[in-house]
């Protein structure tokens, strides 16, 4: 999409199948639907798989704009993704980290000492979300998480009944509707367990009390529930994760960053031994690394698509009702325009610093949207850089990293997935090296 935008302008229609799709991929056309016109693209177009596997849009994601949505947005916020909530899930995130650095740490002394890094990643990221979110780990992590990562492919659209949601015959000949009803079913029954377990207990988890405890303008049953959390894990876990593992993927790419980077973490924590999580801010260089791993790997690189919902004019060109808008913010992270500390292409972290630290993701620069912007912008930005940024610094502190087996760095594949979120498709098998004991291990 970015190379036919060079050929064709910022704003495209395409026709995908039966649907009329624009696709922007500049920001001043992202600040007109973003910004300008923000009311209008306030709601999501639905599919018939995204509304198997979301009960007809009864989650957060993509409820239709208004008071329902406003609900269960409020509700996520105060219970889980405010400042001072993520912050008070500090100790959870700390344990977890320290349980896979142990892990890390014991693979590392044994002979072959190669650790699938994506898995772990991934493992950390999910038990932490699952421990604030649900009050526990989640028995059925391995299975879930084959779950969400169908899902993630499904949601992406690209399947007959999606595409040509008028044909019987599509729906007839494509497997993916059944297949979402079967994947929400798992994922439902997974919950359902869960939910037995700890409902009555104290520590039942941030969302699972709201229920129990709250005094709801408009009630939410069982099932909207379910949506909800399973919104937070896919929303949430699936993008921290796809992060964490494009941060590390690049910094072992490019060396100087890495080395940069632990010399960073190692200085400022040597005399505690370990990285605890208050004193995380103090990691300049780290940040920058985020960042810069943020533009050129948005974990969802074409943002949650939006629906017009009244015709309105993008830079000139008339967008009628009932058109689903993309955002390609893949596409701005890499536009040479935008980027003019040079090589947009390539991993620079110090690009943010010659810029003054002006260029942030907070939905007010148009030229670096990783969590978007407006109303729908992503309410998991404090929580998602929490789940980034304690697993990666203690990572750096306590091992060197080495690819076992690779002739040279240029190697090091860096193609993506399919689907709606987009991890490295290689996976990140890495030989750690102990430099600075970890405790317990
Ligand atoms: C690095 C981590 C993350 C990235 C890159 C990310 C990115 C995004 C993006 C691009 C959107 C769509 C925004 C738009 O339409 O303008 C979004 C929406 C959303 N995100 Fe995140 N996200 C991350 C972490 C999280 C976390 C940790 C949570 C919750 C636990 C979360 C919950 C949500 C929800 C509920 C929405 C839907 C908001 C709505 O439609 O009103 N995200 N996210």
């Amino acid at each position: 999409m970015r190379d036919l935008a060079r050929r064709h302008g910022p704003v495209m229609l395409l026709r995908i199948g039966e649907l009329p799709t624009v696709v922007l991929s500049s920001p001043e056309a992202a600040r007109e639907v973003m910004k300008m016109h923000d009311l209008a693209f306030s709601s999501r177009p639905m599919s018939a798989t995204i509304s198997e596997i979301t009960n007809g849009g009864r989650d957060i994601i993509f409820a239709p704009y208004g008071e329902y949505w406003r609900q269960l947005r409020k509700i996520a916020i105060t219970e889980l993704l405010s400042a001072r909530r993520v912050l008070s899930f500090r100790r959870v995130r700390e344990e977890e980290v320290a349980a896979m650095l142990r892990a890390v740490a014991a693979a590392a002394s044994t002979r072959h000492a190669v650790v699938d890094m994506r898995e772990r990643l991934s493992a950390v990221v999910t038990d932490a979300s699952a421990r604030v979110v649900l009050g526990d780990r989640c028995k059925d992590r391995d299975m879930f998480l084959r779950q969400l990562e169908l899902a993630n492919q499904l949601v992406a659209g690209f399947n007959p009944a999606d595409l040509w949601p008028s044909s019987w015959l599509a729906r007839r000949l494509s497997s993916a509707v059944r297949r979402a009803k079967e994947c929400q079913d798992k994922v439902f029954r997974i919950f359902d367990g869960i939910i037995k377990e700890h409902l009555d207990r104290m520590n039942s988890g941030q969302v699972l009390k709201i229920q129990r405890d709250g005094e709801l303008q408009i009630p939410l049953d069982m099932d909207a529930i379910k949506s909800m959390i399973l919104d937070l894990f896919s929303a949430g876990s699936e993008t921290s994760a796809t992060a964490l593992e494009w941060c590390l993927a690049e910094l072992i790419r490019n060396p100087r960053a890495m080395e940069r980077a632990t010399a960073e973490v190692r200085h400022a924590f040597a005399a505690c031994g370990m990285v605890s999580e208050h004193r995380l801010s103090d990691l300049r260089y780290l940040h920058l690394v985020i960042r810069e791993t943020l533009r050129l790997h948005p974990p969802l690189p074409l943002l949650l698509p939006r629906e017009c919902q009244e015709p309105c004019s993008v830079l000139g060109y008339d967008v009628p009702r009932g058109v689903a808008v993309i955002v390609n913010a893949w596409a701005l992270g890499r536009d040479e325009r935008c980027w003019p500390g040079g090589d947009p292409e390539k991993f620079r972290p110090e690009r943010f610093e010659e810029d003054g630290g002006e260029v942030d993701f907070k939905g007010t620069d148009f030229r670096f949207l990783p969590f978007g912007a407006g109303r729908r912008m992503c309410p998991g930005v404090t929580f998602g850089l929490a789940n980034v940024e304690l697993p990666l610094a203690s990572l750096l502190f306590h091992f060197d990293w080495e690819v076992p087996g690779m002739a040279g760095l240029a190697k090091f594949d860096m193609t993506e997935t399919f689907g709606v979120a987009t991890h490295r498709k290689a996976g990140l098998l890495l030989r750690p090296i102990v430099r600075i004991p970890v405790a317990g291990a």
